[in-house]
């Protein structure tokens, strides 16, 4: 379970979040949703140890996070930031392995080539292992970090709008091999989303985020409401269940507000 207790993040006099506070269990998959500039990669960068909160405290599995020792604590991760640009002349086959930089040696072995193929098949991308990754696409650069990501094996896996480039294909092929992965290593898997069906599909659990705080917290159909739509984000919608109960939301054309206030 990772925690976070009381959390205060801000960059000097620009408060983003006051007395934050959630339990997220392993085996599922967390979905924070929210406006733009919330401060849902100020929060996944102060998980990851990158930003240092001004309150509060994260723990996984009870151990605190301490600054002193970053390195242990990201061993735990891994972490696919928002829009990252491959721009380093290796071939994706080297990038994947990079998720392991920690167990890399001269000599590779070939355990770890194996299971760095066996990543790129599993996602449909063993065709381009060879490939200079400065010459892939936006969203073929998105499955290369998702299978490094997938490669360390993480205990939390944390995934910053991780299909904003991808196709129809590709999204429900990460989103599928998240869901199967975190569910069967037990995986704690938070990922920042702001299509609101996908979030509906795949989360286990949502969080939905607004000026700092923590509006609502649980099971998108509890969660999901044209209330809530029209709270966070200004826009009227209308919010339906598909035949599996799963709830999806229809906005309205012209339906927004030119502010959020
Ligand atoms: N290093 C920084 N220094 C100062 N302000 C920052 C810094 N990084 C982010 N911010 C500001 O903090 C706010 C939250 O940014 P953040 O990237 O966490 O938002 P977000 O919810 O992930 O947004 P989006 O949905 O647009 O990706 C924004 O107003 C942003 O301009």
């Amino acid at each position: 379970m990772l925690e976070v207790n009381n959390l205060r993040l801000a960059f000097d006099d620009l408060v983003l979040a006051d007395d934050i506070s959630f339990r997220l269990d392993s085996g599922q998959t967390h979905v924070i949703i929210g406006p733009n500039g919330t401060g849902k990669s100020t929060l996944l960068k102060t998980l990851f140890g990158d930003l240092q909160p001004q309150q509060g405290e994260v723990r996984f599995e009870g151990e605190l996070l301490n600054r002193k020792h970053l390195g242990e604590w990201r061993q735990r991760f891994g972490y696919m930031p928002q829009d990252i640009r491959l721009d380093v002349g290796l071939s994706v086959l080297e990038v994947v392995l990079l998720g392991q930089l920690d167990a890399l040696s001269l000599k590779l072995g070939n355990r770890l080539l194996e299971a760095a193929l066996e990543a790129l098949d599993q996602i449909g991308l063993l065709h381009l292992a060879s490939r200079d990754v400065r010459t892939l696409s936006g969203g073929q650069c998105q499955m290369v970090l998702f299978a490094q990501a997938l490669m360390r094996q993480p205990k939390i896996l944390m995934l910053d709008e991780p299909v904003s480039a991808l196709d129809l294909h590709f999204q429900q092929v990460l989103l599928d091999h998240l869901d199967k992965n975190t569910k069967q290593h037990g995986w704690v898997s938070i990922m920042i989303l702001h299509d609101l069906n996908l979030a509906a599909q795949y989360a286990d659990n949502l969080l939905v985020l607004k000026e700092g705080k923590l509006v609502a917290q649980g099971a998108p159909k509890d969660i999901l409401t044209p209330e809530i739509v029209h709270e966070v984000y200004g826009v009227a919608a209308e919010v339906m269940q598909d035949s599996a109960g799963v709830p999806f939301v229809r906005t309205q054309r012209n339906g927004h507000h030119a502010s959020l206030k």
